[in-house]
């Protein structure tokens, strides 16, 4: 798993390298900019020759010096180079001003305007070298302007032109994913989107990726990412190896990758536990899955299937007694129970339940919300580590939308929420919004998992999981990994599904890394089923993404 580093932390980094004597800052800028310019001729191979033109568009801040960097390197081999500078030379940090002067030594700067910017013939190459994680305010809008990708049609053939952005799409807040824009620069009649838009093909990072790339707007702005090692050492904490818990206050990518190694195999058999291992079918966790009435049964049997199909030894619905045959006409290996309304819930769940799920399916009311409790109150004992998962999902969390503290009163550390965004709104209403403007997902979620006393899973393309001591992880469905048919009906109450059947069999893995695998194997299952996937596809892919993956 990467870390995904903030602009501090990053910063961080680079103070501490430089006090370590492993560089200097001009080193640093020197390497960004080298690493930059091989990114290019690696991703677009025919600009190795040579002859070519460059626009390279440089800021007030060190991203600027990395441009002046850039600028220097290609010109070195051939290329015609014209640099727009939005600054005053004098006022540039002082690295960037030593690579502003060395540029200048046989070269000229032009400023970044409009009028000077489209005059000239078409380039092959756009460089953004204007803002990167110093971005602190909505950039002005005569740049937005001359950033914008649509400002290319003033050239003949503008799809011609290669796009790369030093760090990010100058404007892009690298901490968030979210544009930062103001009453000028104006937003698109009815749209969460900016007026003018600042879109790169290639945007190469350096050191680790940073949060914004992955959340939001980022993957849609950034085109394809690179990272680019530029020698600051201590490699961003990939030390947290896959299968523990976050580090708090950290943010970590879940995807199959340590150092540099594909660890898919590795990173099913630590959380699932199950293979290899001798045992009965109790060993292997039994799941719980409360369903609604009669005719709603379709999304918990679907999160029932998705836990059976995760290795859960056995799985049983429990349902209302009037729905007991419709379920009934539906399952086979999936166990079914009916309760009575004031039947004790132990009668059909014994102790042996490891994990529950609710909300699919159930209905927003008092009976759920009681349901809920009941779970929530059944504790193992003395050890947290043996109270039973509760899987939090649809009505179970609407059901509490007009109290949601009775509900974090109970929850405990091995409970999770797992809202879409209209949950999360119902449930945590000053984290969603116009709230979200400021505050990235990634402390949103922070900030409820707190508040809620247990872990949050907030669903979405960038899909991010905390827990309240800190700890963080996005989930990208980007970078080649879009699946935009998962957004189908039922494809969440899979999702909880999934969670309870991985988290159910007590395996190595905390409650936190099942979550993780969770995002991970519901994104793969829509990946490998592909386009015209239903939600009833999500589960029966899992057979043969497990045989893939290598479990
Ligand atoms: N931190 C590191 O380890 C390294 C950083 N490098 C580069 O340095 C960059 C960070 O440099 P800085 O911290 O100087 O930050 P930036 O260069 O991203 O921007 C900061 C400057 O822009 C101004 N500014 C911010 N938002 C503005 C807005 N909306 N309108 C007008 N002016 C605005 C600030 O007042 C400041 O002058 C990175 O993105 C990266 O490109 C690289 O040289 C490699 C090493
Ligand atoms: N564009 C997308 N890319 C990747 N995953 C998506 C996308 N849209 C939705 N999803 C995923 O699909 C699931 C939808 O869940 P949810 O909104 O609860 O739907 P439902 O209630 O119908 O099951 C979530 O896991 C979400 O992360
Ligand atoms: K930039």
């Amino acid at each position: 798993m990467t870390e995904l580093l903030t602009a501090d932390q990053m910063r961080g980094f680079e103070k501490a390298a430089i006090a370590r004597g492993d560089a200097s800052g001009l080193d640093l800028m020197e390497r960004a900019g080298q690493g930059v310019v091989e990114a290019i001729l690696a991703q677009w191979p025919e600009l190795t020759k040579g002859g070519h033109r460059a626009l390279v568009f440089c800021g007030p801040g060190n991203n600027g010096g990395d441009g002046f960097v850039i600028a220097r390197l290609l010109r070195d081999v051939g290329w015609t180079v014209q640099v727009h500078l939005h600054s005053d030379p004098a006022a540039l940090p002082a690295d960037a001003k030593e690579n502003y002067d060395r540029w200048m030594q046989a070269g000229e700067v032009l400023p970044l305007v409009a009028e000077t910017v489209f005059a000239g013939a078409r380039p092959d190459l756009i460089v953004d070298a204007v803002f990167g994680i110093g971005l602190s305010r909505p950039v002005p809008v005569e740049i937005a302007q001359v950033l914008d990708v649509a400002g290319m049609k003033q050239w003949k053939s503008p799809y011609k032109i290669k796009r790369v952005a030093v760090d990010c799409p100058s404007g892009l807040d690298l901490d968030t994913g979210i544009i930062p824009t103001d009453r000028a620069a104006g937003r698109k009649a009815g749209s969460a989107w900016p007026a003018t838009l600042n879109t790169a093909n290639l945007t190469v990072t350096f050191h680790a990726p940073k949060p914004g790339h992955y959340l939001a707007l980022g993957p849609t702005l950034c085109g394809s990412l690179k990272v680019v090692d530029i020698g600051l050492g201590g490699a961003a904490r990939e030390s947290q190896m896959i299968g523990q818990s976050p580090d708090p206050q950290r943010i970590r990518l879940a995807e199959p990758f340590f150092a540099g190694r594909n660890v898919t195999g590795s990173w099913l058999r630590s959380v699932m536990g199950k293979p290899n291992l001798p045992g009965h079918k109790f060993n292997f966790g039994h799941v719980a899955v409360f369903a609604g009435g009669v005719g709603r049964g379709g999304a918990a049997r679907l999160a029932a299937r998705a836990a059976l199909r995760s290795g859960a030894g056995l799985v049983t619905v429990i349902c209302p007694p009037s729905a007991l045959i419709e379920n009934a006409c539906q399952l086979n290996a999936i166990m079914l129970r009916a309760l009575k309304k004031d039947q004790p819930l132990a009668e059909v769940a014994d102790h042996r339940v490891t994990s529950f799920c609710l909300g699919p399916g159930m209905g927003v009311s008092q009976r759920t919300r009681d349901l809920v409790q009941e779970v929530l109150a059944r504790r193992a004992g003395e050890y947290d580590l043996e109270d039973p998962v509760v899987v939090l999902d649809a009505d179970a969390l609407s059901s509490f939308a007009q109290d949601p503290q009775s509900l974090f009163a109970q929850t405990h550390a091995r409970t999770i929420l797992t809202p879409h965004e209209g949950e999360f709104e119902r449930l945590f209403p000053d984290l969603s919004g116009p709230a979200r403007s400021r505050l990235s997902k990634v402390d949103a979620v922070r900030q409820a998992a707190k508040r809620a006393g247990c872990l949050v899973l907030l669903k979405g393309a960038d899909t991010v999981i905390a827990d309240p001591q800190g700890g963080a992880t996005v989930h990208a469905a980007s970078y080649g990994r879009e699946v935009p048919w998962l957004a189908t009906a039922g494809a969440g109450d899979v999702l909880a599904g999934l969670i309870a059947g991985l988290a159910a069999s007590f395996g190595s893995g905390t409650l936190f890394c099942a979550a993780e695998l969770a995002a991970y194997l519901h994104v793969e299952a829509a990946r490998s089923f592909g386009p015209g996937l239903i939600a009833e596809d999500l589960p029966e892919e899992l057979p043969k993404l497990f045989r893939e993956l290598g479990l």
